[in-house]
């Protein structure tokens, strides 16, 4: 006889519904033998890469793989899904050829981890640095081949940092992508009673500013190096709590005392791809390209709109201009512009040309395939 210890039995399998199962199971035998396929030549490419030289990672490849399986998708599968699936495979295929080894601001759990596995897929070598000098250095010196660097949030703006150190790092931005960050409060344990601080990196307590002066207005709140620190801080002292993604929660084993405490729920962060081009040459173009710069002018009026003629001249489009002081004391300004294209293209190079020409100070800060979701 049943008793409240004995678990219900479980229902009676529906005979249609193991058939499907039957025929999903034989798809995915054919999937992993065509899977394996596809790998043993990307396996040949990596060996003709190795002869020839060349860099086995590229972008613009991987790029014009997604779009085109996007644009021919017969679906159901949505398009949405595509990417996220081929950039596993190709990480998995891409892994066969060389190990691909990546810089990002660590500890385990932060949102540069979750950009950096977005983009490479996860067959890659993680390499979590302490700040984001750290990951600029890292890859320059070699110990990895690229650096996930955060660049922009759509609420707080420029990540001023890695702005400033565009300015004179010889590395180089090979790609992008962007994230839809979604902060949650988490602590050692379900309360919000006797908090002492929130412990965050600065980025993230401005982007959860509004939740934190209406829930927790009179709680220190405590800039840290990154999330991830201060979840790994929360996990060590019951009297703090952080802000963080549910990943570095799992990580620390905090509880989420209040999910998606951002702000925007459009919340996203964008970043950047760095590598040293001594050992990783530009990516080509794909079709759908970038170029980014940093500008500045002299100092007098109309110097800014002067500077943007050839643009216009040349039909190149600005998607972004950001300005940052030049920290000279003269109300001067580097300017960071992304133009479509790729200099390949005539037109682009150039505007770029025109465009240098009217600059005091101009930089190719790299030129690389737009993110494709
Ligand atoms: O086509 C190549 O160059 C490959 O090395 C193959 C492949 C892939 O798996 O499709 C893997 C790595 C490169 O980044 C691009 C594509």
């Amino acid at each position: 006889m049943a008793d409240s210890l004995t678990p219900p039995p479980a229902p009676v399998i529906a005979p249609e519904l193991l058939a499907l199962r039957d025929q999903i199971d034989a798809l995915d035998r054919e999937l992993l033998a065509m899977i394996n396929r596809r790998a043993g030549l990307a396996q040949a490419v990596g060996e003709i890469k190795k002869k020839e030289g060349s860099v086995v990672f590229r972008p613009e490849r991987e790029a014009q793989v997604i779009d085109g399986l996007k644009a021919t998708n017969p679906g159901p599968l949505k398009p949405d899904s595509i990417a996220p699936i081929w950039r596993e495979i190709m990480s998995a295929c891409r892994s066969l050829e060389t190990p691909t080894r990546v810089a990002y601001l660590g500890p385990a759990g932060t949102f540069s981890e979750e950009a950096a596995l977005g983009y490479f897929g996860s067959s890659i070598v993680r390499v979590p640095c302490a700040s984001i000098d750290d990951v600029f250095r890292t890859t320059a010196a070699g110990a990895a081949d690229f650096g996930v660097v955060p660049v922009e949030n759509s609420t707080e703006g420029v990540v001023a940092r890695s702005l400033d150190i565009f300015l004179t790092t010889p590395l180089f931005i090979i790609g992008e992508t962007s994230l839809f960050v979604r902060h949650n409060l988490l602590r050692k344990h379900n309360s919000l009673e006797g908090i002492e601080a929130v412990c965050a990196h600065p980025q993230a307590l401005g982007q959860c500013h509004g939740w934190l002066s209406a829930h927790l207005p009179h709680v220190e709140r405590r800039p840290v190096s990154s999330n991830a620190e201060g979840a790994r801080m929360a996990g060590l002292d019951p009297a703090l709590v952080a802000i963080a993604s549910v990943r570095a929660g799992n990580e620390y084993g905090l509880h989420v005392v209040s999910p998606a405490i951002q702000d925007d729920v459009r919340n996203r962060t964008r970043f950047a791809i760095v590598t040293d081009p001594l050992r990783h040459p530009a990516p080509r173009a794909s079709g759908h390209d970038c170029t980014s710069l940093v500008v500045s002018v002299a100092n007098r009026p109309g110097a800014v709109h002067d500077m943007l003629i050839p643009l216009k001249e040349h039909g190149v489009s600005m998607s972004r201009f950001e300005s940052r002081p030049a920290r000279s004391g003269q109300w001067e300004y580097y300017f960071y512009i992304d133009v479509q294209g790729h200099p390949d293209d005539p037109r682009v190079a150039t505007a770029l040309q025109a465009l240098r020409q009217a600059c005091a100070f101009f930089k190719v800060l790299g030129t690389y395939p737009l993110d494709v979701h």
